[in-house]
């Protein structure tokens, strides 16, 4: 039993708590009568205009480390990520093991006129519709953890109700399954789900299998800008940072330079590629 079945065993467990409590249908009802969904996929596409864009991650804890910081104000932190210059905030809303909520979602959604991810593991077609319900404009597909028939049906309902999916891939077998399924947003976490070790190298070496047009996200293990820089030079358009920022005294500035560090590797990335 690796770590992520583990995580998805608890999931279909709260699952099922919440969909006895709230059936489908009335939150399919309340999706349909929320606010169009805001166009993440042109957020991170910004950065064809050579800049990379900062998908900042509220996030209590982690699986790995445990409690990360205390967020007494989830929509405060999301407000000064926002003001950092994020282009998209995530909110984990995972409880058992990250200490989420979708209470932090509504909170963020109210707080941002950003596009909001709800990060959770999505197993059913009803945590979809419930991101939506609440306000939500982007859903993580993790491809580790979905058949390629889920995959498809989940990125189709997705892309029905106006949002985007993040399809996240950690081997060149994820990166091709979700290529075939047409995934438009491919995020390469770097962190194995199945062990929780980091290796920052597998960026680079996935990325280039990535075809163009795609928006490619690294995901995981940013500790600072040089980071962000090499995962900028390796072709990402998009960084998701959660740890990093969540415990710094000013998340706002950290954004800016790694708003700053990812531009000036993409300039030169463009400079190598007409030499
Ligand atoms: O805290 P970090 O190392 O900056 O990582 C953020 C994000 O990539 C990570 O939270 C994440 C990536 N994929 C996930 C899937 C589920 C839960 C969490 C994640």
């Amino acid at each position: 039993m690796t770590v992520l079945d583990d995580i998805i065993d608890g999931v279909r467990e709260d699952l099922a708590e919440r969909r006895r409590a709230l059936p489908l249908e009335d939150v399919r009802a309340t999706a349909l009568a929320a606010p169009a969904p805001l166009d993440a996929f042109r957020s991170l596409g910004a950065g064809e205009g050579g800049s990379l864009a900062v998908i900042a991650e509220v996030k209590r804890s982690s699986p790995s480390k445990g409690a990360l910081a205390d967020i007494a104000d989830p929509a405060a932190l999301a407000a000064s990520y926002e003001q950092g210059g994020a282009a998209v905030i995530s909110v984990l809303t995972e409880e058992r093991r990250f200490g989420g909520s979708l209470a932090d979602l509504d909170a963020v959604r109210a707080a941002v006129g950003l596009p909001v991810l709800r990060k959770d593991f999505t197993v059913d077609e009803y945590q979809i519709w419930e991101a939506r319900a609440h306000g939500a404009d982007v859903v993580l597909l993790i491809v580790a953890a979905l058949s390629d028939d889920d995959l498809r049906s989940f990125l189709a309902l997705t892309h029905q109700l106006g949002m985007n999916a993040i399809v996240e891939t950690h081997t060149a077998d994820e990166v091709r399954r979700a290529v075939a399924a047409e995934a438009r947003i491919i995020g390469v976490n770097v962190r194995n789900l199945k062990t929780l070790d980091i290796d920052r190298g597998v960026f680079a070496e996935l990325a280039h299998l990535i075809t163009s047009g795609t928006v490619v996200v690294a995901e995981s293990g940013v500790r600072d800008a040089a980071d962000v820089a090499d995962y900028a030079a390796s072709g990402a358009h998009a960084v998701l940072v959660g740890e990093a920022l969540v415990r710094h005294q000013d998340p706002s500035a950290t954004i800016d330079e790694f708003r700053r560090a990812g531009r000036t590797a993409w300039s030169s990335r463009g400079a190598a590629a007409r030499s």
